[in-house]
């Protein structure tokens, strides 16, 4: 290798066919090596950049990139010798000013992950895929990992309800929703439940419905697990709520979702069909729609909004504020850490509960007693891949989504199918949307399922409340990824 540029925006090393340029501009980087038959120009966003320095006598880089634009990402390492001094002082300069591009604004190097892998999520791929794509791109990341290969249920949640807490920057699940639920019930298990909560979660999808990874990366990005696994590496810390899911004196944490009736029994039911991955949801649906059975529930919900087109102009307005403030600075102030402290001192366990013996007769409850296909209450627009069940959830905003099906006939009800994973039926009369504070069931059957963010638990009364803020995930974006908006319609047809 010979003449290197001292410009740090441009580094170039050696000569002839052998030649390697890389340019550093305001958004990407490009690398151009003639001579590498398989990746000859490379162009990638800086935050795709996973590391570059001069290690001895070696220029090194590592970056993902995709050979087609709606491809995967693949990890590409360039490395080549640097011998002399003035190439070393050049490339040296160019690695420095590449890593300030790659991790801005405080960004955290090298995070210290604690990785749960579930070997059985999903069609049961996440072992190897952990070991042939994730490991690979973290190492190149030069993040410190600390793996747990779960071999049961309930693994995680005891790992997570003892986690060192100042040993790790951020938890990544390599498995589908139920783990992740594992880990935030972990947390609130935990000695310390607020610090915990502070700790950010974050997806690695091989599960069948991934919903929190559709959520947080978007459709299209949560189908390439190497994304998830930069999201794992730069995403930012992003609070989310928490809901509070009591039954009697028992009480867990649920981040995603509460469903009786038809969708639980799609949910749950289909559980043997896990091999089919998304397609099992669509095929319980279609037999569940066949077999038409409703059941009486009595559901008591306080209200904070109905208006479903107020819903969708709220979403917005608040979309738009949460990513002009994303990322929120890397350092607290001086006067955001007193605050915190205070706080801290404050509420070091879980929050109160404060819905959990309310008089539902009271003023902003409203009460339904009768059949119901389904209730499906939840927090973040996707559910599954294929479904947009609650597109005007916001990440934050203190209020839970709850929907109500009501018994309608088959033709309607395949209608929901129409158009789900764009969110279309929640413009059906049939599906009673609110956003609330909190809500209570009595279920008045005895048999059927209750699924809570995907995990069985007994059809018994229960209550859901929020707790605004509580959780924390990484995002790159700060707001879930989806696009809904008003129909075209003068008039809303809700
Ligand atoms: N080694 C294991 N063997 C059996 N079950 C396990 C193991 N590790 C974890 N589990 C359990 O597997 C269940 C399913 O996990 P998870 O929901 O994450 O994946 P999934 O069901 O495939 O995905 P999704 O929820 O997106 O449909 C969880 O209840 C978890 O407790």
């Amino acid at each position: 290798m010979s003449t290197a540029s001292a410009n740090p925006a441009h580094l170039a090393l050696g000569s002839g066919d052998n030649a390697s340029n890389f340019t550093l501009d305001a958004d990407r980087l490009l690398i151009e090596r003639a001579a590498d038959k398989k990746w000859p120009r490379v162009q990638v966003p800086h935050r795709n950049v996973l590391w570059a320095a001069l290690n001895g006598a070696r220029f090194e880089l590592s970056v993902l990139a995709k050979k087609k634009p709606k491809g995967p990402l693949s990890l590409v390492h360039v490395t080549g010798p640097v011998s002399d001094d003035a190439d070393k002082a050049a490339a040296a300069a160019f690695a420095d000013a590449l890593m300030a591009a790659a991790y801005p604004d405080g960004l955290q190097r090298q995070r210290r992950l604690k990785v749960f892998v579930n070997p059985k999520s999903g069609p049961g791929k996440a072992a190897s895929l952990f070991q042939k794509k994730i490991q690979p791109i973290f190492r190149a990341a030069h993040c410190d990992v600390d793996v747990t290969f779960t071999s049961r249920g309930k693994e995680a949640q005891e790992i997570a309800a003892a986690l060192p807490l100042d040993r790790f920057d951020a938890v990544a699940v390599m498995s589908g929703d139920g783990l992740i639920h594992e880990v935030f019930n972990g947390f609130a298990a935990h000695a310390e439940p607020r610090k915990a909560f502070r700790i950010p979660v974050t997806p690695l999808p091989t599960g069948s419905g991934n919903a929190l990874a559709v959520n947080l990366l978007g459709q299209d990005e949560a189908k390439d697990i190497s994304a998830a696994a930069l999201n794992a590496i730069k995403g930012r810390p992003m609070k989310i709520d928490l809901c509070s899911f009591t039954q009697g004196e028992k009480r867990y944490i649920s981040f995603m979702s509460q469903s009786m009736g038809l969708i639980a029994d799609v949910d749950l039911g289909t559980d043997p069909l896990r091999f089919m991955g998304a397609q099992r949801f669509i095929l319980g649906f279609i037999y569940e729609v066949i077999r038409h059975k409703s059941c009486p529930y009595k559901v008591s919900i306080k209200v904070a909004q109905s208006d479903k087109r107020k819903m969708v102009q709220d979403m917005h307005a608040d979309r738009a504020r949460a990513q002009a403030a994303f990322p929120a600075p890397a350092a607290p102030s001086e006067d955001q850490d007193q605050q915190q402290r205070e706080g801290e001192e404050e509420a070091s366990g879980l929050p109160p509960l404060r819905y959990k013996d309310a008089d539902t007769s009271a003023d902003g409850w409203l009460t339904f007693e009768g059949p119901l296909m389904s209730l499906f209450a939840g927090k973040g627009p996707f559910v599954s891949p294929d479904l947009m069940q609650f597109p005007v959830s916001l990440p934050a905003d203190g209020l839970i989504d709850v929907t109500l099906q009501a018994r309608t006939n088959r033709l309607a009800m395949l209608k929901v199918l129409d158009g789900a994973e764009r969110g279309n039926h929640f413009w059906l009369d049939s599906q009673k949307y609110y956003k609330a504070h909190a809500y209570r069931v009595e279920p008045h059957v005895k048999k059927g399922w209750l699924s809570i963010d995907g995990e069985p638990y007994p059809l018994q009364p229960f209550a859901v409340e929020v707790h605004r803020e509580l959780g924390t995930v990484l995002s790159m974006y700060g707001c879930f990824q989806l696009e809904f908006d008003l129909p075209p319609e003068k008039e809303g047809r809700s």
